[in-house]
Parts: structure tokens; C-alpha cells; sequence
């Protein structure tokens, strides 16, 4: 089925999402930051960009749910700083969402000049978020900044939204615009919106041009495993930096891990970034692994990522070979899920050998069932 409307409105919200975000760093007051339960940094960006999202899906699909990151529970409390929090993020959603159309918008997306939202609709539109997924029908999936930490450090970050049918990602769209056009040439343009439909290829659009012909991105075939650049978190509190040494050592790898945070990695390895012969995205816990792992992976930080990496011709699974499943709810499932090891389809298998002796070397035992 094709999935062309999903797709123009996807990208139209992650675009716009990124204007937000963009301004919102640009004038960042380091007073509005929140810090939630899990101590990430929560911004009004989060909160405004979700907005600005959830609007425009529940205005164009209104019977689709919703699984986004935030909800808007804190920006409903009576306090001074809740109110102030929550009267920069209605200003900020509703300066986006009545930016004039451009090209391919449509004003039957509850967007444009005069449709600006009340402080209410906004609250509501983030807590639409709050749809606890599972297996069968159509959901979204909002991550409205992916890499806070990036953010804040005015490094890399993503805006990404995925469109999940049945368990399978059908639509991907990741808005990265810290991100060099060409990875190998930092100080050129920056800037990019990568895009799949399942079957239909990955692409690549520069964020300043919504009217510039997409181009097609792909992994380069490679089988010499020694060739390929490593893509991780920059941060090692989410991703074993050491268990990653150990395997690209095991690979022959002498060039040194690209560690940038976000789904930019993703998109990173379905272009091919790395020396020119193209990455690996490896995400293995900090400690325990699958049911005593340390943190359980949210379906909104790999759902677009992965359906990328797969229309540019690689593999994505966990450390043991298992596609990773969107139908469990919110997260990729404690125990079901073991990390993330992600490669073109001609190399994968032979990173999985890597990362399995890397793991039993670490006394974790890896087997596929
Ligand atoms: N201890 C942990 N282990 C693994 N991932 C974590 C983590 N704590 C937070 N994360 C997730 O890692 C995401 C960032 O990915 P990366 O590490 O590749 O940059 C965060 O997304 P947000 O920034 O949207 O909260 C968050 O969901
Ligand atoms: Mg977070
Ligand atoms: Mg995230
Ligand atoms: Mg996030």
C-alpha cells in the first residue's frame, strides 16, 4: 500500500519541528530545562515540537494514537515555573504551526496562517503521546528531539516520527539539522531530512530546500568487515563503549568510532558515512544484557532509524540476530530485546560473530534460539 499522504505530512511536521527546535537553541535559556524522572534534560523544544506533531497528525489522521516521548503532565501543575514553562511552548508550537504553507503542504493539515491553538489544545496534543502500543493497527511514533544531550551541547540531535502499521515501520522521516550534508566536509552545508516508505528506497533532503529533489541513499556493499567506521552514542552511559572496542578490534577495525548521539547515526550508516566504505551502528547495554540489562530501549529512538537502514540496503537486529519488535508496547521489551547491531546486509552477519565472542568474552552468553 502506498503510504504518499503519511509521508508529505511527515515530512512537513519534521521540518517544521526543526525550525522550532533550531530557534529554540538559538535563544535557549538554560532556566527552562526540567529534569524528569530519568534525568534527561527535558526542554521546551520537547514540549513544543511534540505539540506541533501530535497537531498535525491528530488534524490529518484524527483515529491514529499516538506513542511520544513527553507528556504534559508537568506543564499542567500551578506553580509560577509551570506556567511560564508552558506559556513559551504554546508560543513557540503556535509560531510554527501558522508559518505560511510552502510547497506540498496542504492546508487540510490544520496548519498555516490564523490556526493557532489554545494553551488546552496544546497540553492535549503532547498527552496524546500517551498510547501504550502493541501489536496490531496503525500507530506514530514521536521522539521530538532524540539526543537532548546533543541539543543542549549544540551538537547533534533529531526530530523523528514514525509511522508503525502492525508492528512494522511503514514510514520514516528523522529531521537532523546540526548534521552535515557530507560527513567529510564539516564546515559545508548542514543539514538534513532523511526519509523512507518500506519498499520504496531511503532518501536524503537538504532541510533548507523543501522543493530540492530527494536523493537516493545507500549502504556501500562491502564484505571486508576491517574497512568499516563504528557510528555509537556519544554518550557511554547509553552504549558500552568498551564492549564496541572490543569488537571492532575483533573486525580488524583501526579507524577510531564516529560518536555522535541521536538517530543521525542512522542515518549516518544508510548513507554510507565512514571512509567511504560505509558504518555500523552497534548499541550494546553498560551492563547486564537482554532481561538483567541496565535500561530498556524506547520503540521512539530506533523506529524511523531502522526502517532507513533497511530500505538502504542493511540489516538491523539485536546482539543475538533478532529482528527488533515494535508490537510490545512503548519499549522493544525487557529481556525481548538484546542492544542494537545494525549493518549493510553484506557485512551484518559477520559483525554478529564479532559481537558474540566480544559478549561471551564478557562472560554474557549470546545464542539465537
Ligand atoms: N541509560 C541509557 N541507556 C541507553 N539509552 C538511553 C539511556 N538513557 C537514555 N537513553 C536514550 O538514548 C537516547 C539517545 O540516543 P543516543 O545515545 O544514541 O544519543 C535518548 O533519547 P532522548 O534524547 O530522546 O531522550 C534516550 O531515550
Ligand atoms: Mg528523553
Ligand atoms: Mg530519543
Ligand atoms: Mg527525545
Amino acid at each position: 500500500m502506498s503510504y504518499a499522504k503519511e509521508k508529505a505530512l511527515a515530512l512537513s511536521a519534521v521540518r517544521r519541528a526543526c525550525g522550532l527546535t533550531s530557534s529554540v537553541f538559538n535563544r535557549l535559556v538554560q532556566d527552562e530545562k526540567l529534569v524528569k524522572g530519568d534525568k534527561s534534560p527535558v526542554t521546551v523544544g520537547d514540549f513544543a515540537a511534540q505539540a506541533l506533531i501530535s497537531t498535525m497528525l491528530h488534524h490529518t489522521f484524527p483515529s491514529d494514537p499516538i506513542v511520544g516521548e513527553e507528556d504534559a503532565a508537568e506543564l499542567r501543575l500551578d506553580t509560577a515555573e509551570s506556567t511560564s514553562l508552558r506559556e513559551r511552548i504554546v508560543s513557540l508550537a503556535n509560531e510554527a504551526i501558522s508559518q505560511p504553507l510552502v510547497d506540498k503542504e496542504s492546508s487540510e493539515w490544520g496548519i498555516g496562517p490564523g490556526k493557532e491553538k489554545t494553551a488546552e489544545d496544546l497540553l492535549d496534543a503532547i498527552d496524546r503521546g500517551n498510547y501504550e502500543g502493541g501489536q496490531t493497527g496503525r500507530m506514530w511514533c514521536i521522539d521530538p528531539i532524540d539526543g537532548t544531550k546533543g541539543f543542549l551541547r549544540g551538537e547533534q540531535y533529531a526530530v523523528c516520527l514514525a509511522l508503525i502499521v502492525d508492528s512494522i515501520v511503514q514510514v520514516g522521516v528523522i529531521g537532523c539539522p546540526n548534521l552535515p550534508l557530507d560527513l567529510s566536509k564539516p564546515d559545508g552545508g548542514r543539514g538534513c531530512i532523511f526519509v523512507a516508505v518500506r519498499g520504496e528506497g531511503a532518501y536524503q533532503i537538504p532541510i533548507s530546500s523543501n522543493s530540492s529533489t530527494p536523493s537516493r541513499i545507500q549502504i556501500p556493499p562491502t564484505t571486508d568487515s576491517s574497512t568499516l567506521t563504528f557510528l555509537e552514542s556519544y554518550e557511554s552511559s547509553h552504549a558500552s563503549h568498551s564492549t564496541s572496542s572490543t569488537i571492532s578490534s575483533l573486525l580488524g577495525i583501526t579507524s577510531s568510532p564516529i560518536r555522535m548521539d541521536s538517530q543521525a547515526k542512522y542515518g549516518c550508516l544508510a548513507r554510507g558515512d565512514g571512509n567511504g566504505a560505509g558504518g555500523v551502528y552497534m548499541r550494546l547495554p553498560v551492563s547486564g544484557l537482554g532481561p538483567t540489562a541496565s535500561y530498556i530501549e524506547k520503540i521512539w529512538d530506533h523506529a524511523p532509524g531502522s526502517l532507513l537502514v533497511e530500505e538502504a540496503g542493511g540489516v538491523v537486529s539485536d546482539a543475538r540476530g533478532f529482528s527488533l519488535d515494535f508490537g510490545l508496547g512503548r519499549t522493544l521489551g525487557k529481556g525481548e530485546n538484546w542492544g542494537v547491531v545494525a549493518a549493510g546486509k553484506d557485512v551484518h552477519n559477520k559483525v554478529l560473530e564479532a559481537v558474540k565472542k566480544a559478549l561471551e568474552g564478557e562472560g554474557k552468553v549470546v545464542s539465537k534460539a
